[in-house]
């Protein structure tokens, strides 16, 4: 950490954690009244002593309108106006105490979760910007600091399917599940265990994090067998060959564990071994439920770019049990990819783990929402 000494011509010299830009008097007089500026915040806080920001990182904190700092000409020529300051200054205060209460609303659920394992599964079409990335992984690495051990597997199929396209492989999907022949588990491999993988770990680092990425290969996590699926054609049972799909049969979640009893995040790419060494391309849902019922997560959370699991008439079902999943199944009303995790969250709760979500992984702050607030999000899945 870059410490630093800032002069300030109306407060003198004051110690930083990090200088973030050349400080202003505006900036430095604004802070000081809890108004505009805060690109640059000083030790010259509020805080009776003794406090924890002395001498430590200044944090920026978010811009709240700015007014002052980058108004125009005309806007600067613009009299004073103390009622209209005061009722700025009423509203920012409004804000800081909503959050506080958010804060402290989080409390009993903070105790809930405490020392809890929470496996989230990241579906590529819930992988958003490089900013909800970025909130996304700010979010995970807040549950690793509240002692709430995230452990990310990840999926990737749109961004599987552009290499595809760009390689001119042609694919096809069975229930949910991309049939793969040699060459396309390759492109799998290089895309999920590379680009996505490190992409994910990239940003929880950034945020502050210690992720580490992996895949099913590594240390044994996950053995596969060969998949295959079952469907219906002119009202027959057919068996379908999925090529190299696999489905994990036996796991060594050791190496996770080691992970979470130290500060690391461990950041799982779908990809196994066979018993024969052949590479497997496992579904990310199957791979999340797999690794959440070998480390007996109180949750799994599947995050995808639908608010969660709808009925017929397309309304979001906030709870649903395990017999109605198989009717919603058998009606085809749960169909394409959302079958794998709906099919991943009852196998999952056969398997010890408490609940599943599956919840909108687009939706800002989706896995902090579910956690730690009463308003929860997406649909619940217990036995
Ligand atoms: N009953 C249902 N409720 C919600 N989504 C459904 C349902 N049946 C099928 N789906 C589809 O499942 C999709 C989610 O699966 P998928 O595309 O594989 O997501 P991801 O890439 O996040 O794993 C939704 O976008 C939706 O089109
Ligand atoms: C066998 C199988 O279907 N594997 C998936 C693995 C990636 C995945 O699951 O990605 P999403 O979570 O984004 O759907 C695939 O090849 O697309």
């Amino acid at each position: 950490m870059r410490r630093g000494l800032v002069e300030l011509e109306s407060f003198g010299t004051v110690r930083v954690g990090r200088i973030l830009r050349p400080a202003r008097r505006r900036g430095a007089e604004d802070d000081h009244r809890g108004g505009e500026r805060r690109d640059l915040v000083t030790s010259g806080h509020s805080c009776q002593s003794p406090c924890p920001l002395d001498g430590e990182t200044v944090f920026p904190r978010p811009s709240l309108g700015n007014a002052g700092a980058r108004a125009t000409p005309r806007a600067r020529a613009r009299a004073p106006d103390p009622e209209r300051d005061v009722e700025k200054s009423t509203a920012h205060t409004r804000d800081w105490i909503a959050t506080a209460r958010t804060l402290s609303e989080a409390l009993p659920y903070l105790q809930r979760y405490d020392g809890a394992t929470i496996v989230i599964k990241l579906g590529g079409h819930a992988m958003g910007s490089e900013e909800a990335m970025a909130d996304f992984a700010r979010d995970v690495v807040l549950m690793k600091q509240c002692n709430v051990h995230p452990i990310i597997v990840h999926g990737g199929g749109p961004m599987i399917n552009e290499m595809l396209r760009r390689l001119e492989i042609r694919s096809e999907f069975v229930e949910g599940k991309r049939v793969s022949d040699a060459a396309t588990v390759e492109v799998v491999e290089m895309v999920l265990s590379g680009r996505i993988n490190k992409r994910i770990v990239q940003a929880i680092n950034t945020a502050g994090g210690k992720a580490v990425g992996l895949s099913g290969k590594d240390a044994n996590l996950m053995i596969c067998e060969k998949d295959l699926a079952t469907v219906l054609r002119d009202g027959a049972e057919v068996t379908v060959d999925l090529g190299f799909v696999g489905k994990p049969v036996e796991m060594h979640p050791e190496v996770l564990h080691t992970f979470l009893r130290s500060d690391f995040i461990p950041v799982v790419a779908p990809v196994a071994m066979g018993r024969d060494g052949e590479t497997f391309n496992v579904n990310g849902d199957t791979a999340a439920g797999a690794i959440a019922a070998a480390m007996k997560a109180d949750r799994l959370l599947l995050l995808t770019d639908v608010a969660g699991v709808k009925n017929a008439e397309g309304e979001l079902l906030t709870q649903i049990t395990p017999p109605q999943v198989r009717e919603l199944t058998e009606a085809g009303v749960i169909a394409g990819g959302m079958i794998p995790k709906t099919q991943t969250a009852l196998d999952a709760i056969d398997d010890g783990v408490r609940a599943v979500v599956i919840l909108d992984g687009r939706a800002p702050h989706a896995v902090l929402l579910e956690l730690f607030t009463a308003h929860g999000a997406g649909t619940l899945i217990r036995g």
